[in-house]
């Protein structure tokens, strides 16, 4: 991996206004009279692609303006984008908000965009961050709008799910795959972990299908752009906890929650959990009873009720809603809500 470079931004002397879009193939080499244009495509066409890092640049302005518009951009709007690349959507984007800060992997595409901007009005107005977008920390901003690299969108959807504080939308295009995965219904062959993270902490929109060839080179799968907008307030739930119940469940989807869960590891890491939290819980009671000066020997009488063995616990949990024979791929969130209750009141946690 590269190493990480500092930001970035380029001088401000305004010259000619950048192109709005550099397609790299046909579609941009109309205006060949303005020396602007052509220094564009040449440059843009004189970098390889590197599909490993999901380097299909969006070739079509169309796409690109109808993405810009269903985001809705605000000219008070900070922007986060992802992987700008040459800088096809950046120039748009910064046509129309107050600023946009880019996370971009590739060197030569940190270069690219920037000397795409260089001398523009809106030169002053982009920051690029060279580096690992997942691996880095994000700078605040108001709305991301991004074409991401397919091969990490999941990560980048968790991260967008976790990040603080709250942005208005994420737009994003995405594998087409991906996209249906997100807005998943139970029952559904693509439901799934992300789906029902997603679902419990957001509002998905399937909001454009993009074909392949408006990209450059094409990318083997169909894509979509969608919005996701996070619930506002989130949901008073343990992410962390809801989290590691959902990895567990989905493991294996299309097995019973009985099945699933007695299995020999997963007891194993239950029976852990419990004595943690167990231990945890204990610490934190004998302090507050220290801290109010009235010790008494009721924590070691509550210590002594648990004695049921984790598998009694969990078929005791199973038979309330009549989970044993329910599979993780029918369950709404709802059902999932109400079973991370259960194992928490029954002292069953699903994270150290
Ligand atoms: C699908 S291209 C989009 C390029 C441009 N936005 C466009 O639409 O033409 C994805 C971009 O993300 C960059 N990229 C890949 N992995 C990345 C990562 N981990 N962090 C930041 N950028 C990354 C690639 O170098 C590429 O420029």
């Amino acid at each position: 991996m590269p190493k990480s470079k500092k930001s970035r931004s380029s001088s401000s002397h305004h010259v000619a206004p950048a192109k709005p879009y550099s397609t790299g193939g046909s579609l941009n080499n109309n205006n060949k009279n303005n020396p602007s244009d052509r220094k564009l495509t040449a440059n843009t066409n004189l970098i390889a692609p590197n599909t490993s890092i999901g380097q299909h640049f969006l070739k079509n302005p169309a796409v690109v303006t109808s993405i810009i518009q269903k985001a809705a951009v605000k000219p008070t709007d900070v922007v986060l984008e992802i992987g700008p690349g040459t800088g096809n959507m950046t120039v748009p984007l910064l046509q129309r908000a107050k600023s946009v800060v880019a996370l971009e992997y590739d060197p030569r595409m940190v270069r690219e965009v920037l000397k795409r901007v260089q001398n523009s009005p809106e030169e002053h107005k982009l920051k690029v961050i060279q580096g690992d977008a997942i691996h880095s920390q994000w700078p605040f901003f108001d709305l991301c709008v991004a074409n991401i690299p397919y091969q990490i969108s999941s990560a980048i959807v968790f991260k967008l799910l976790a990040h603080r504080p709250m942005f208005r939308c994420a737009v994003l295009m995405v594998q087409e795959e991906f996209a249906l995965r997100l807005s998943a219904r139970p029952g559904e062959a693509l439901y799934c972990r992300l789906s029902v993270n997603t679902q419990l902490l957001a509002k998905v929109d399937q909001l454009l299908k993009v074909g392949k060839n408006n990209f450059r080179p094409p990318p083997k799968v169909e894509s979509r752009v969608v919005r996701i907008e996070l619930k506002n307030p989130p949901p008073p739930v343990n992410f962390v906890e809801w989290d590691g119940m959902i990895r567990l469940l989905f493991n294996r989807k299309n097995k019973t929650l009985r099945s699933v869960l007695m299995t020999k590891s997963t007891l194993k890491l239950l029976e852990e959990n419990r004595r943690t939290w167990k231990s945890l819980q204990q610490q934190q009671q004998q302090q507050q009873q220290s801290n109010n000066k009235s010790m008494t020997m009721h924590v070691d009488g509550d210590e002594e009720t648990t004695d049921e063995s984790i598998q009694q616990i969990l078929e005791k949990i199973l038979a309330r809603h009549e989970y044993k024979d329910k599979r993780a791929r029918n369950l709404d969130l709802d059902d999932f809500l109400q079973l991370l209750a259960d194992f928490h009141t029954e002292g069953i946690h699903f994270s150290a």
